[in-house]
This record gives C-alpha cells, sequence and structure tokens, in this order.
C-alpha cells in the first residue's frame, strides 16, 4: 500500500479514487501516533514555542521567532530545494517568501487539485500550529510517568528537560504529517466532486455568492450542506476504532509486560505492567481527531468546494448542474 500519492505516474482517476485517498490518511495515521510517542518521551519545553525566548537566535539567525518555528523554517527550506512545496499535497508552515527556490526546474503534476494551477489559496498551517503548540504538545507531555508508575510532580511550567534538538525534530515531523493529512481533504472533495457535481453545483453557487442578495445566512446554510454532503459518519466512527486500536498498540511499554513475564507474573499483571509505563494515552490520541483533526479536514474539504467553480463559465457551471460528468467539462476546457 502506498504512503504517498505518486503524482507523478499514475493517472488521475486513479489517484482521485476515494479507497486510495483512505488508504493514504490511514497510513498517515500510523506516521502521527508514532511521532506523537516520539514527542511524548522529551518534557513539554514551553521556551521552545516562546518567540524571543533564546537570545542566541536573534544574535547569530537574526530570528525573533520561537525556537520551533525557526527550525520549521531551516527543515522546510531545506526541502524547498529539492521541491518538496511544488507538490499539491504538502504545505509549508514558513511563509513561502522565506524559502529558498528549488534546485531543479518544476515537476509536471497531472491536474488533479482545480484550479490545476494548484492556486487555490488554502493553507490551514497557522491554526495546525496554534493548536499543536496550545493543546497537543502540553496534553501529551504533561504525564511523564516515573518508575513505578507513580506521575512527575511537576508542573508543566518547570516542565522542562532542555533536550530542545530532539524534541524540535519531533514537532517539525508531527506537524508536517497533521499538516498533509489535513490538507488531503481537498483531493477527497475532488475526488466527491467528481463522482456527483450536480449534488454540489447549486450550493456551491449559493455559498461562493458575491451578489447582494444572497444574504450571509444562505451562505450559510449552503455551507452545511456541502458539509452534510462529504459528512460519513460511518467512516469516522470505523477511523475512531481504528485509532483507539493503533495507539493502544503502539503506546503500550512491551519491555515492562516482557519483564513481567519473565518473573512470572500472571497474565492480568503483565498487562498492569504495560499500561503503567504507556507512551501514550488512547484517548488524547482519539480527542485528538474527534475534536480537531477529522473537523479541521472537513473545514478544508468545504473551503476547498466553495472555490471549486471559480474559472469556469456560466454554460460549463450549467452543464454540471445539469448531471454532466467533469470529465466531459474538463475535455471541452482543454
Ligand atoms: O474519508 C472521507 O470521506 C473524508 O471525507 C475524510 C474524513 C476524515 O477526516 O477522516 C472526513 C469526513 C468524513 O466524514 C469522513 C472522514
Amino acid at each position: 500500500m502506498p504512503h504517498t500519492l505518486n503524482l507523478t505516474s499514475s493517472p488521475a482517476a486513479s489517484l482521485l479514487s476515494l479507497s486510495h485517498i483512505r488508504s493514504v490518511l490511514q497510513r498517515l495515521e500510523d506516521t502521527i501516533v508514532f511521532q506523537l510517542i516520539e514527542r511524548a518521551q522529551f518534557k513539554l519545553n514551553r521556551c521552545m514555542y516562546l518567540p524571543g525566548a533564546f537570545p542566541e537566535l536573534t544574535k547569530k539567525e537574526g530570528w525573533e521567532g520561537s525556537w520551533t518555528e525557526w527550525f520549521l523554517k531551516e527543515s522546510e527550506s531545506a526541502h524547498a530545494k529539492v521541491r518538496r512545496w511544488e507538490a499539491p499535497d504538502e504545505y509549508p508552515f514558513t511563509p513561502v517568501e522565506l524559502l529558498p527556490s528549488p534546485i531543479l526546474p518544476a515537476v509536471e503534476y497531472p491536474p488533479l487539485l482545480w484550479p490545476s494551477n494548484n492556486n487555490h489559496g488554502i493553507n490551514v498551517n497557522s491554526k495546525i500550529y496554534s493548536f499543536y503548540v496550545e493543546n497537543i504538545v502540553p496534553a501529551i507531555c504533561s504525564r511523564h510517568k516515573v518508575e513505578g508508575g507513580a506521575e512527575d510532580a511537576e508542573s508543566d511550567d518547570e516542565s522542562d528537560d532542555g533536550q530542545y534538538g530532539s524534541a524540535a525534530v519531533r514537532d517539525v515531523e508531527i506537524l508536517s504529517a497533521l499538516s498533509r493529512r489535513i490538507h488531503f481533504g481537498m483531493f477527497v472533495s475532488e475526488s466527491k466532486f467528481r463522482s456527483a457535481p450536480s449534488d454540489f453545483v447549486p450550493h456551491i453557487i449559493t455559498a461562493s455568492s458575491t451578489s447582494p442578495s444572497v444574504t450571509a445566512e444562505q451562505k450559510t446554510v449552503a455551507r452545511d450542506k456541502l458539509l452534510a454532503l462529504i459528512t460519513k459518519p460511518a467512516v469516522e466512527a470505523a477511523l475512531l476504532v481504528r485509532l483507539a486500536e493503533k495507539a493502544q498498540v503502539y503506546g503500550g511499554d512491551f519491555d515492562a509486560a516482557f519483564q513481567a513475564r519473565n518473573s512470572g507474573m500472571a497474565r492480568e499483571q503483565q498487562e498492569k505492567e504495560r499500561e503503567k509505563r504507556r507512551k501514550i494515552e488512547v484517548d488524547e490520541v482519539v480527542q485528538l481527531y474527534k475534536g480537531f483533526v477529522i473537523p479541521l479536514t472537513k473545514t478544508v474539504e468545504v473551503d476547498y468546494l466553495e472555490k471549486r467553480l471559480e474559472g469556469l463559465s456560466e454554460s460549463q457551471v450549467r452543464a454540471l448542474a445539469d448531471g454532466k460528468s467533469w470529465e466531459d467539462v474538463a475535455q471541452e476546457l482543454k
């Protein structure tokens, strides 16, 4: 099962099949759970997220932002040189004007998103960053269990282990996986739109209207209709069950359980040992998806749909509303 969309060698139709897109989202669950576990081994290190907390950064690098933002910029600069941000499924946190140009000429991607020049202007990375700093890191790093299962007595503010480099490496990994996962909503939307354009078109027209005769309330209703069209409760429910299982298994301490087994403890006690030194709480991971990742993916899906008819003529929009397929309309655009 491919981890990434192989955007340059597969035909657009197979790249945009929902089952293919969902398989990529499932693999990203693994990445996200593993990276959260990696970050949770370090303490909160609040200073990493405070602008100006490292005077050395300002002095040596002229950087006024936070440690983690600086490290994001450094990592994303290297990735810019190898064309990462040209891919339609990759979005940097650093403002593009601070990133260098790619070394090699641009890659040719098949037209997957609309408009095909990738200029849909959707980037929710600042929301992802704020939520990560304010909610995710404090949640996963607040409970540092020590030998014997007791919890650290330190408050969050005192929670600092000085591992600013290692923790920042994990921050960058998690942020980038979350960003990719959430922006994938655009591919989901494109796929759903192509499978039944006429269901979406009337609501897109209202939601994106600039006419004074369309009220704010009508626009909100139209957005809600789009939200209802893209929402699949059964898929969300299955995802949360699967995710809980992954967090349960990957986050347990198997070494503790192994040692308990070797010292002849009963099975129940072995399981207790595994849970006592759990690396991440199952509920935290489930809540992260339920309260943040899925809702923001859905916002991206609806934002994308709202712009989906931009650049099309009135007659093309009418043809889609009347049931013509996107492939037929796109053929005329060539
Ligand atoms: O798989 C889909 O159909 C999606 O739209 C993705 C997703 C998700 O974020 O996982 C979002 C909305 C749906 O209700 C189900 C799942």
